[in-house]
């Protein structure tokens, strides 16, 4: 996952990075302890974050000692306060947090995050950040930014791999999607910003 940004950890590119101006967030987590295999904390502390000097005190991590309900309040509350010391911009035409740049997975069904097909938490427009307990990929309680949040940043990078992903974004890309309900992939939709596609041969093999 986000394996282009991996490069950033090798030279001659680590080096040429302001890491002390980095503030780091989860766009979603799984609900778990930040040492399970299931967490995405500890995927990218494996990968990413252990090998770069991001200020500690800058990597915002759930607090996995609270429920699925809890670490979402908690992890809204936090954006909140880091928008009142502003360290956190929100933009002016949507009046929700504006992040510098989104890293965006996505899954063979064209979930992004944790909003997944046909989910009700796809239509929320007030939270900055949910909870769902009924994920259809395990594990199943996780928080999750929501559309509004997702699409107020200024720049997303939508970093997919493998022939498991063709399908999805033949439909996000290939411009012939005649499909009625739209899949959460093709809800991403920056107003103010800009999306970028890194696609591996297998992600792109269908269009
Ligand atoms: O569960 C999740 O899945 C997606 C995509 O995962 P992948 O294993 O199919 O690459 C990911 O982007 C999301 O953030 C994550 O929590």
């Amino acid at each position: 996952k986000g394996e282009p940004f991996l490069k950033l950890v090798e030279p001659p590119y680590v080096d040429s990075v302001d890491w002390a101006k980095w503030h780091v967030f989860w766009l979603d987590e799984r609900v778990v302890p930040k040492d399970h295999a299931d967490s995405n904390y500890k995927l990218a502390y494996d990968n990413f974050l252990s090998k770069v000097p991001v200020p500690p005190g800058q990597v915002y991590a759930i607090n996995d000692a609270l429920s699925a309900e809890g670490a979402a309040d908690d992890y809204e509350a936090c954006l909140k306060r880091l928008v009142d010391a502003k360290v956190l911009d929100l933009s002016a035409a949507t009046g929700f947090p504006r992040f510098d740049l989104l890293l965006v997975g996505m899954g063979p069904d064209g979930h992004v995050a944790s909003l997944f097909p046909g989910h009700p938490l796809l239509n929320e427009s007030q939270r900055w950040v949910a909870f769902i307990k009924d994920s259809p990929k395990p594990p199943p309680e996780r928080i999750t930014f929501t559309f509004p949040v997702i699409n107020s940043a200024s720049n997303i990078a939508m970093v997919i791999t493998g022939s498991s992903k063709a399908e999805p974004v033949r439909r996000a890309l290939g411009g012939d999607d005649k499909s009625t309900d739209l899949l959460p992939v093709q809800m991403v939709a920056p107003k103010e910003g800009e999306t970028t596609w890194f696609l591996d041969k297998g992600a792109f093999s269908s269009l």
